[in-house]
C-alpha cells in the first residue's frame, strides 16, 4: 500500500491507499497540533471515528496516526513492509526542485535549507519525513512541492522589482504555493466542464488556512498571490498577506520592536485572528459577524474584498475568464463567502445560482447560474491523491527513475514543469 502524509503547519493529514491508488483504504487528519484541544478524526471504509487528546507536535502526531493504523481494530497496517511507498507534501521547494523527487541525504539536506522562507511549514513537513524513515527503513519515500506548479509562472509575475542582482543572487523571486492543489482542480474543474485544459482561463481560489489565488491559463500557472514566503497575497488564518513593507522598518526602526515579534505578529496574529481579535477559523468568525460583531465583519470584508480583487486581476492577466474554481476548507464549505466573493463580478461573466450554490458539496459542483458566461465550480482538493500519482510513478518506473534528481521534471504526465 501506498501511504501518503500532509503535514501541515498545525495538522497532520494521513492517506493509504491500494498499490493501484483505486481505493482509499484508510485517511484521517490530525488537527490542532500543540493547541490543548487537539483531536484525530480517522476513517476506515465506511467507519469513522473522532478522538479529542491533545496532541502536543508533530512527532506524536505521526505517532497517534500509526497507533490507529496499527490498531488490531482496524488491521490496516499488520506489518510495516505492507507500505511500499510513501508520499510527503512539502511545501517551498525554492529553486531547487522543479518537481517531485525521492528522497535521500541530498534532498534532506536541501529541504532543511529552504526551512526559513515556509517557517510554519517546511520544518513540519521535514519532521514526517524523518519519522516515516524511522518508522518505515528502507521504504522509499518521495516529496511532492507545492511550488512546483507555479515554476511556469514568467519573469514579468515572478521577480519583484528589487535590484536584480539581488534577486538572482538570493533566490528571491515568487515562488508560489498550494500548487499541488491548484494542479489537482484545474484539471478536475477542466474535466467536469468537459472541455480541455488547455483552452481555458482559471482563477483557483484555494481558501483554507492558507489562501492562494491562482491564475491558470492553458493548464499552466501563469500567476498565483503568495510570494517569496508563505506570506502575500489575500489575507489568511493568521498571515497577514500583502502588506507595505514599510510597515516592518517603522514597527523596528521607529517603535523599538524586535524583528522576530514582527515577524510572529505577521506569521502568527495576523489575517483574521487578527483581524477579528477572536479565532483564525472562518467558522467562528462569521458565525460571530453575522451576530453583529463589528470586528468580526470587518475580518470578512477585507478577506472577501482582497479575494475579489485578484479575481479581476487574474482575469486582466489572461485576458479573460473561463471559470471560476473554489476549493479548499472556506472555498468547499462556505456558501456565504462564495456569494459575497461573486458579488459584482457579473462583469466578468461570473453569476451563480444561489440554490446551487447552498448545495455545492452535495455533489453540484457548477454553480453557475444558466445566464452566467464563466463557469464557477466547487472542486474538493485532493493533495493526497496527486501526491499519490506522483509517488507511484517515481516509486514503480525503472531504476532509472530513481536519478529524478533536483532540478529536474521527471518526463511523464507533466508531474511539474521547468
Ligand atoms: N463550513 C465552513 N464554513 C466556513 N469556513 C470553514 C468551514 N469549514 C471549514 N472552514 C475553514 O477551513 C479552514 C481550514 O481549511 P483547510 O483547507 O482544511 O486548511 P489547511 O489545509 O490549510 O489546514 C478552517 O480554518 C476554517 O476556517
Ligand atoms: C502554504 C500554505 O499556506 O499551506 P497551508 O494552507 O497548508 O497552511
Ligand atoms: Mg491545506
Amino acid at each position: 500500500m501506498i501511504l501518503i502524509i500532509n503535514c501541515g503547519s498545525s495538522s497532520l493529514k494521513y492517506q493509504l491507499y491500494t498499490p493501484d491508488l483505486a481505493q482509499v483504504v484508510a485517511s484521517g487528519m490530525i488537527a490542532k497540533i500543540g493547541e490543548p484541544e487537539g483531536y484525530i478524526d480517522h476513517f476506515v471504509g465506511h467507519r469513522g471515528e473522532h478522538h479529542r487528546c491533545p496532541v502536543p507536535n508533530h512527532r506524536a502526531a505521526f505517532a497517534l496516526m500509526m497507533e490507529y493504523l496499527q490498531s488490531p481494530e482496524y488491521h490496516v497496517i499488520e506489518c510495516p513492509r505492507a507500505i511500499t511507498a510513501i508520499g510527503h507534501r512539502a511545501v517551498h521547494g525554492g529553486s531547487v526542485f522543479f518537481g517531485s523527487v525521492l528522497v535521500d541525504d541530498a534532498v534532506m539536506k536541501a529541504l532543511h535549507e529552504c526551512a526559513s522562507y515556509a517557517p510554519l511549514h517546511n520544518p513540519c513537513n521535514i519532521i514526517g519525513i524523518e519519522e516515516a524513515q524511522r518508522m518505515f527503513p528502507g521504504t522509499p519515500n518521495v516529496v511532492v512541492f507545492d511550488t512546483a506548479f507555479h515554476q511556469t509562472i514568467p519573469a514579468r509575475a515572478h521577480m519583484y522589482a528589487l535590484p536584480y542582482e539581488l534577486t538572482q543572487e538570493h533566490g528571491i523571486r515568487r515562488y508560489g504555493f498550494h500548487g499541488t492543489s491548484c494542479r489537482y482542480v484545474s484539471q478536475r474543474a477542466a474535466d467536469l466542464l468537459n472541455r480541455p485544459i488547455e483552452s481555458l482561463s482559471m482563477v483557483v481560489c484555494h481558501l483554507g488556512n492558507g489562501v492562494t489565488m491562482d491564475a491558470v491559463k492553458g493548464g499552466q500557472s501563469i500567476d498565483t498571490s503568495i510570494g517569496f514566503g508563505t506570506f502575500g497575497g489575500v489575507p489568511m488564518g493568521t498571515r497577514a498577506g500583502d502588506f507595505d513593507p514599510a510597515i516592518i522598518f517603522h514597527l523596528v526602526k521607529d517603535r523599538g520592536m524586535s524583528l522576530e515579534e514582527v515577524e510572529e505578529i505577521c506569521y502568527k496574529k495576523s489575517g483574521l485572528l487578527g483581524l477579528s481579535g477572536l479565532s483564525n477559523d472562518m467558522r467562528e468568525v462569521s458565525e460571530a459577524a453575522a451576530k453583529g460583531n463589528a470586528r468580526c465583519q470587518l475580518a470578512v470584508d477585507v478577506f472577501v474584498y482582497h479575494i475579489r480583487k485578484t479575481i479581476g486581476a487574474y482575469a486582466a492577466a489572461m485576458g479573460g475568464l473561463d471559470a471560476l474554481v473554489f476549493t479548499a476548507g472556506i472555498g468547499e464549505n462556505s456558501a456565504e463567502i462564495r456569494a459575497k466573493v461573486c458579488e459584482g463580478l457579473g462583469f466578468l461573466g461570473v453569476e451563480i445560482d444561489p440554490r446551487a450554490n447552498e448545495i455545492a458539496r452535495k455533489g453540484h459542483p457548477n454553480i453557475s447560474a444558466i445566464s452566467a458566461r464563466a463557469a464557477t465550480l466547487v472542486v474538493p482538493t485532493d493533495e493526497e491523491k496527486m501526491i499519490a500519482i506522483d509517488t507511484v510513478q517515481l516509486t514503480m518506473a525503472q531504476p532509472g527513475a530513481a536519478s529524478v534528481q533536483m532540478g529536474h521534471a521527471p518526463s511523464t504526465h507533466g508531474v511539474a514543469a521547468s
